[in-house]
């Protein structure tokens, strides 16, 4: 693994029942980087992701994760793997009977902080997402665009080295899409890697940066401008 990537795939391969969606794939993100994976539906780009938090193994080839070969994780690191990684997805949903403050703290307490610790910086990550007076709101009480804030601030609070994003605004408006691209470039200024999953071009325009099309088990650089 290069000294600079925090994920580096080599010659991966995924198949299902026979049909192959990643094809001796080789892949690098670096340190501070902020890539798009785009991709038609069923391209593979959840397939993907999953090999990055070890919900799949692949069928061949190495995954490297912030300096850990995920192939060869013993399940009892899986944990540690993934407090490395900020998961922001549309299917890890809030809690809706915990108030933004608890559900930020929960993914703390997980991992045995103290309560002092927790407090400062549950306080903290939601100042990073302007959320800090909505701290006692049940999750119902917020729009859409705020709620996917509190679960970046909970993606966050264990200070990851990779944002994971599959989709982020792919439910919000235009504005709440703005504030959240607007937070995830926040976050990579600040030296965190950014790996996102999107079919929303207009933002991928809008703010353009390295894109990846996954197209035939593979992935192919092209131009944002041009999507
Ligand atoms: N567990 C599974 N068993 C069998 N086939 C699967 C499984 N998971 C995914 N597939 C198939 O593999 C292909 C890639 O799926 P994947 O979910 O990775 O694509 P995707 O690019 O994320 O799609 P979308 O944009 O629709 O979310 C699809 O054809 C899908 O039906």
């Amino acid at each position: 693994m290069s000294q600079h990537s925090v994920i580096e795939f080599q010659n991966v391969s995924v198949s299902y029942s026979h049909r192959t969606v990643l094809d001796d794939l080789d892949f690098n993100l670096e340190n501070g980087d902020f890539t798009y994976l785009i991709g038609e539906t069923g391209a593979g780009k959840s397939s993907f992701l999953r090999l990055i938090y070890r919900d799949l193994l692949p069928d061949s080839g190495s995954v490297k994760v912030a300096g850990l070969e995920v192939t060869s994780l013993k399940d009892k690191k899986v944990p540690h793997l993934r407090r490395r990684l900020g998961i922001v997805f549309q299917d890890f949903q809030l809690l809706p009977d915990r108030t933004v403050y608890e559900n930020v703290a929960f993914s703390l307490k997980v991992t045995g902080e103290k309560n002092s610790y927790i407090k400062q910086r549950v306080l903290e990550v939601l100042g990073m997402v302007g959320l800090s007076h909505k701290r006692k709101n049940m999750p119902e009480d917020l729009s859409g665009g705020e709620q996917q804030r509190v679960v970046i601030a909970r993606a966050l609070a264990n200070e990851p080295r990779i944002m994971l994003a599959d989709e982020p605004t792919g439910n919000l408006d235009p504005g709440a899409s703005a504030e959240i691209m607007e937070l995830l470039k926040q976050i990579n200024n600040r030296g965190m890697a950014v790996l996102m999953v999107t079919h929303d071009y207009d933002t991928v325009k809008e703010y353009p940066r390295r894109t990846l099309k996954l197209q035939d088990g593979k992935t192919k650089e092209v131009d944002p401008k041009n999507l």
